[in-house]
């Protein structure tokens, strides 16, 4: 953990933005410098699609979000923060002169992050006070949902500034890869640069249009890259031999004329109007706005995907979910709520895959709205991460919902739960969904839950202070009238 709860970032462009938007949803508040005159619209629109994503992702486990203030000065930015994040235009004299006053405004335990995706840490820092406490921190597009960081020091960033900026990322969600040694464009932009060249390669020779360059990666190796990279997937294509019969294979053939990597093809009008048309033609009309919310609803799904497996990227995933659930149960412990009432823990919206073929939320939603719920009552009741870590967990046994009214596409919804009955083992529960615009009871779920030691898959006791939050709930509540549909089954009579 670390205890940056306040970050100053300078430029609030495509780059700058993103971090707004991942500091804010990790509940941090921001500073943000930006000349633009649109900087606000702008950034309501990032943070739009921001909480889309997180939202998806993260349907159930996000903290409060952070504080934004726009101020109107570099020296505005970095007086309070714990933490800077520069994203200007990559040009050294302006990063440089612009760190240059920044540093001296800032506390001198202040660490600063570049997000330069190219220029060198050692140029950036030469004119700032304290140039041990920058490193560069170059981020992915979108910074919200990307996980990497590459963390790279400069000759006189300190090994202690490589560290907490690590540890910074890392709490809000972000793999950092720490660079063994400075060098022009780090290592994914070298990787991507080279494939780019490359591709402009064809474009310019006639040999393919930039949509069928696209497709060759993402029906092709950008899916396998997604999870296992390029030395891993190349290991497995060597057979049960590996890597060394892959090399011994097709090694020889980096000696074919079959790149041009050494090579730049020149960007004369004709040849940039000839990318332009053809990616204008790609983008069928879409905004970019649009085409950002496509790109961030497949993102979702892959990082869902992978963190199913938790694997690579998905077990940052995994990881970033398990600290939200603490954050998310901080925030719950924090609320004053009444025990004697139907508890409203979990709170949500429609979202557009949550949507069927008839136009309302689907079955299957249901579930996965009262499953959050649970956990909302589980974080309550203080079951935290370490609970679970140590193998103990409730899991649903019996559940019967009743969908009641309908719900449609981003209406607001939230949960009332009632404790009917806990014993050591067993947890009896009834949730209602209401509709929040204007209170509607949309469905309601009766769940019983049994206590379990995970790693041996049998029933075993909750532990003694989970028992005693929940029995407390359980004897506030003995007084609430039995909800309806408490005990019904299929097909049962309707109570008189
Ligand atoms: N766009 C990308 O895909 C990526 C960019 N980067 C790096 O992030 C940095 C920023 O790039 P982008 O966000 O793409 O550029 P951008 O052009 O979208 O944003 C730059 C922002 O800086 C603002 N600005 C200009 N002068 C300023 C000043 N004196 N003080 C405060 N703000 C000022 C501009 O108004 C603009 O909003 C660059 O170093 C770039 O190499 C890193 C990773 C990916
Ligand atoms: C184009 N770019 C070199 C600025 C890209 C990056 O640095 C990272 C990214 O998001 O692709």
């Amino acid at each position: 953990m670390t205890d940056i709860r306040k970050v100053g970032l300078i430029g609030g462009g495509v780059i700058g933005a993103g971090w707004a938007a991942r500091c804010l949803l990790n509940g941090l508040d921001v500073a943000l410098y930006d000349p633009d005159p649109e900087i606000g619209r702008k950034m309501d629109e990032v943070m739009a699609n921001a909480r889309r994503s997180y939202r998806r992702l993260f349907p159930d486990a996000h903290a409060p979000e952070g504080r934004l203030s726009l101020v109107a000065s570099v020296a505005d930015a970095v007086r309070d923060a714990d933490f800077v994040q520069e994203s200007l235009p990559e040009r050294i004299e302006l990063k440089r002169t612009v760190l240059a006053e920044a540093s001296r405004v800032a506390r001198p335990d202040t660490i600063f992050g570049s997000s330069t995706s190219g220029l060198l840490p050692t140029d950036i820092q030469a004119d700032m006070a304290g140039p041990e406490r920058l490193v560069v921190g170059h981020p992915f597009n979108p910074v919200y949902l990307m996980p990497l960081v590459e963390v790279c020091g400069g000759a006189r960033t300190s090994q202690e500034t490589k560290e907490r900026a690590a540890d910074f990322y890392r709490s809000i969600g972000m793999h950092p890869l720490m660079l063994r040694k400075e060098i022009d464009g780090f290592v994914a932009d070298r990787l991507m640069e080279a494939l780019w060249r490359e591709a402009l390669w064809l474009v310019r020779d006639g040999i393919a249009t930039t949509e069928e360059i696209d497709d060759a990666v993402r029906y092709g190796p950008g899916l396998r890259w997604a999870f296992m990279g390029t030395f891993l997937i190349y290991r497995i294509a060597g057979g049960e031999a590996g890597m060394r019969h892959f090399m011994a294979q097709f090694g020889p053939a980096l000696q074919w004329p079959w790149t041009k990597l050494t090579d730049v093809p020149e960007l004369t009008d004709a040849f940039v109007d000839q990318i332009a048309a053809q990616s204008d033609d790609q983008a069928g009309g879409k905004s970019i706005r649009e085409l950002e919310q496509l790109r961030d609803d497949c993102l979702v799904s892959v990082l869902s995907a992978l963190r199913a497996q938790g694997y690579a990227a998905g077990r940052t995933t995994k990881r970033y979910e398990e600290l939200q659930w603490d954050r998310a149960q901080a925030a719950t412990l924090a609320r004053i709520v009444d025990p004697a009432k139907p508890l409203r823990l979990h709170e949500c919206r429609v979202e557009v895959d949550w949507i069927d073929y008839n136009g309302h939320m689907t079955e299957s939603r249901y579930l996965y709205v009262f499953g959050n719920a649970s956990d909302a009552l589980f974080r309550h009741v203080g079951i935290d991460t370490e609970y679970h870590q140590a193998g103990k967990s409730y899991f649903t046994v019996e559940s019967h919902i009743m969908n009641i009214a309908e719900a449609s596409l981003n209406e607001s919804l939230y949960v009332t739960t009632q404790v009917l009955a806990v014993d050591p083992k067993r947890l009896h529960i009834f949730h209602s969904l209401y509709r929040a615009d204007d209170d509607v009871l949309v469905a309601t779920a009766e769940q019983m839950l049994i206590h379990v030691n995970t790693n041996e898959s049998h029933a075993v006791p909750a532990d003694e202070a989970v028992l005693d939050k929940l029995g407390v709930i359980v004897e506030a509540q003995k007084n609430l009238p039995r909800p309806a549909g408490a005990g019904r089954h299929v097909g049962a009579p309707r109570r008189p």
